[in-house]
């Protein structure tokens, strides 16, 4: 994702006067190491009339302390709590103030302490509220169909918060069982366990979620839905209409995905099914890693299967994030970093090594324009952040992804390919259904090689404190260009005409027919910087040419548009405006808001305040800070 200036406007912070006392994770407010929550049971009615999730959860909580704690803090944002019960019985409770950006903890006081590993239930009653920031809410006509409501969640970073009241930190994971009430199916982040309990037109849906998860994998969703099978663990669901593009995208491609990691990781595939939730169009990512569910935006169904790229990440992600997770956001690297590393090995294993340095190239273009945006010394740079007293999600970029990735892969090519596996291996075998920091996985590597002469020596000399704590770039691998080449040779060509108003090349379609889309993106990113002296007639042409201007692959021709904005060729207005009503995926949004802003300032925020509520809220915060930045 891009990120501009204006977006890195600085928060208010936390009253310096409240210590929040909790190892590892500075970004709760509760106080999960004296309480560990070890189940979570979530019963709501889902109301799509007031748009609230309605009823309570109980949370089953061990002590860990020796009766020394009397207080239990909980995170909580935004929420309408009625009631807290413990053993059946009110408990002394109260909501704090509000603390930007955490919310409002839920303090409950016992009368006594409860001794070490005595386990006890936590009920709350209570209601979300319009300010709910995990949920997007849509009305009938705001759907493909126009014929239900829709609802859905996002929870990454802290937003669990704002559906129930938690310990929500990665560092804690919990089983979970849901109960979920709705006029329209439902799906949530475990195995559905059925339906039932007909009453005025609604249905109980259960599901139960067997293997500990943190928080923020807490996901549902209820609308229109039809399914269908894509592999024989594995289905995709999404609204009637659109169901059978997305099963021609998908069908048959999960299960090779799956082979491929399973070759490298232990253990095997660990949460039964994997399936594959196609949004609505508003969704703010590409693709969202919930458990049984993946949670994916439309525009990765492109016709072509160019896309599919993102749902081999948010599979990967069954092992790295889901199962051995990071303990905090701070380190969220070793989710992602895993992950786009898992998902390039996929790629080379089913379409051949230069695909692997292809992503890799891509993602090094990725990596760069989020470290210019931020500074090259901008602590979010750096492999681990400090967060303290800041929003998660405004430290948010492609650099978590692509340095970690670039971490991994240095040890890779460091201890050779064959040996490298074998940690990989023991890594996810070791660490599985735990959360884990940056320096457990040191220790983790560094233990692992230690009988072995040559890559402790090579590991134990290795700068250790420049890959965690650096910023900007990290050391740059040679690639096999073979993929990229023919594209700059192209860019190379328009580079010419352009600048040196060279016309013995006259571009034709040709020159990009054995292309896959992936390779026009490079090509397009590669003219980014000439575009601003491109004419009109070249960025026409551009888009002609190469049939750019009509593309079905959204990463294709929003690539287009950028090129004709930072050209300002105005052809290329009112079709961007016209293409931000129609998708909410920030990766897209927020670059284009962005050059439209530059372009033509009065269509740009007219644009956002047109679609201000088809845009999920993460999305409509952001976009709005980087149209008006503070003046709103
Ligand atoms: C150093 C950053 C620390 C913490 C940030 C953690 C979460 C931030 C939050 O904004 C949530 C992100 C959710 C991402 C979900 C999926 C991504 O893989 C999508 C990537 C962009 C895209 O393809 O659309
Ligand atoms: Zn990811």
């Amino acid at each position: 994702m891009h990120r501009s200036p204006a977006a890195m406007v600085t928060k208010p912070m936390v009253d310096p006067n409240i210590t929040i006392s909790t190892p590892r994770d500075p970004n709760t407010l509760s106080n999960y190491h004296n309480w560990l929550n070890k189940h979570t049971a979530a019963n709501f009615e889902i109301d799509f009339q007031k748009r609230i999730l309605k009823g309570g959860v109980t949370l089953t909580l061990e002590s860990l302390t020796d009766k020394e704690s009397k207080e239990i803090n909980l995170d909580t944002s935004y929420l309408s709590i009625s009631a807290v019960r413990i053993g059946g019985k009110e408990a002394n409770w109260t909501l704090k103030d509000r603390l930007e950006p955490y919310g409002s903890p839920l303090t409950i006081t016992l009368d006594s302490g409860i001794p070490k590993g005595e386990k006890f239930d936590v009920e709350i009653d209570l209601e979300t509220t319009e300010q709910c920031t995990a949920l997007q809410w849509m009305t009938k006509e705001q759907t493909s169909n126009k014929k239900h409501p829709y609802m859905f969640s996002q929870c990454q970073a802290i937003h669990a918060r704002s559906i129930f009241p938690c310990q929500d930190t990665p560092d804690v994971k919990s089983t979970f069982s849901f109960a979920l009430r709705s006029p329209l199916p439902v799906l949530a982040s475990g195995l559905p366990t059925g339906q039932k309990d007909y009453a005025n037109g609604t249905l109980l849906y259960t599901f139960e979620q067997s293997v500990p998860i943190p928080s923020y994998l807490f996901a549902i969703a209820s609308g229109d839905l039809a399914s269908a099978a894509i592999g024989p663990r594995s289905t995709v669901w999404t609204g009637p209409e659109e169901l059978l593009a997305c099963k021609d995208e998908l069908d048959g491609e999960i299960e090779p995905f799956i082979s491929a990691v399973e070759k490298i990781v232990r253990p095997s595939y660990p949460w039964t099914q994997y399936n594959v939730l196609i949004l609505p169009p508003s969704f703010p990512y590409g693709g969202m890693e919930n458990p049984v569910w993946t949670y994916a935006t439309p525009s990765i169904i492109s016709g072509d299967k160019q896309n599919i790229d993102v749902i081999a990440h948010e599979l990967s992600h069954s092992w790295s994030g889901n199962n051995v997770s990071a303990a905090s956001w701070e380190h969220f690297w070793l989710n992602e970093g895993w992950t786009t590393y898992l998902e390039r090995r996929i790629q080379a294993s089913l379409h051949g090594p230069a695909h692997f340095d292809f992503s890799a190239i891509i993602g090094w273009k990725a990596l760069s324009e989020s470290i210019e945006l931020y500074g090259r010394d901008h602590d979010y740079t750096k492999l681990i952040v400090d967060l303290k007293g800041k929003d998660p999600d405004d430290a948010f970029s492609s650099i978590p992804y692509e340095k970690g990735f670039h971490a991994l892969y240095a040890f890779d090519r460091l201890l050779g390919r064959e040996k490298w596996d074998r940690f990989v291996a023991h890594y996810f075998d070791t660490f599985k259904f735990q959360s884990i920091d940056s320096y457990d996985f040191k220790s983790c590597l560094l233990e692992f090689f230690a009988k072995d002469e040559e890559a402790s020596k090579k590991l134990n000399e290795f700068d250790w404190d420049r890959l965690f704590y650096a910023p900007g770039y990290p050391p740059k691998p040679d690639f096999d260009d073979s993929m990229v080449k023919v594209c700059y040779e192209l860019s190379a060509k328009w580079e010419q005409r352009v600048q040196n108003g060279d016309t013995s090349f006259t571009p034709c379609k040709h020159d990009t027919k054995s292309w896959i889309a992936n390779q026009s993106v490079v090509f397009l990113e590669s003219l980014y910087d000439l575009a601003a002296s491109m004419s009109r007639d070249d960025v026409l042409l551009l888009g002609s040419t190469y049939g750019f201007q009509d593309s079905k692959n959204i990463e294709v021709v929003s690539r287009y548009f950028q090129i004709g904005l930072r050209a300002k060729v105005e052809d290329v207005y009112e079709p961007t405006a016209e293409l931000l009503g129609k998708i909410g995926r920030m990766k897209f949004v927020r670059p284009l808001f962005r050059l439209l802003k530059e372009a033509d300032e009065k269509l740009a925020k007219e644009t956002f305040e047109r679609n201000r509520s088809f845009y999920h809220p993460i999305c409509r915060g952001m976009v709005e800070k980087d149209l008006f930045g503070e003046e709103k």
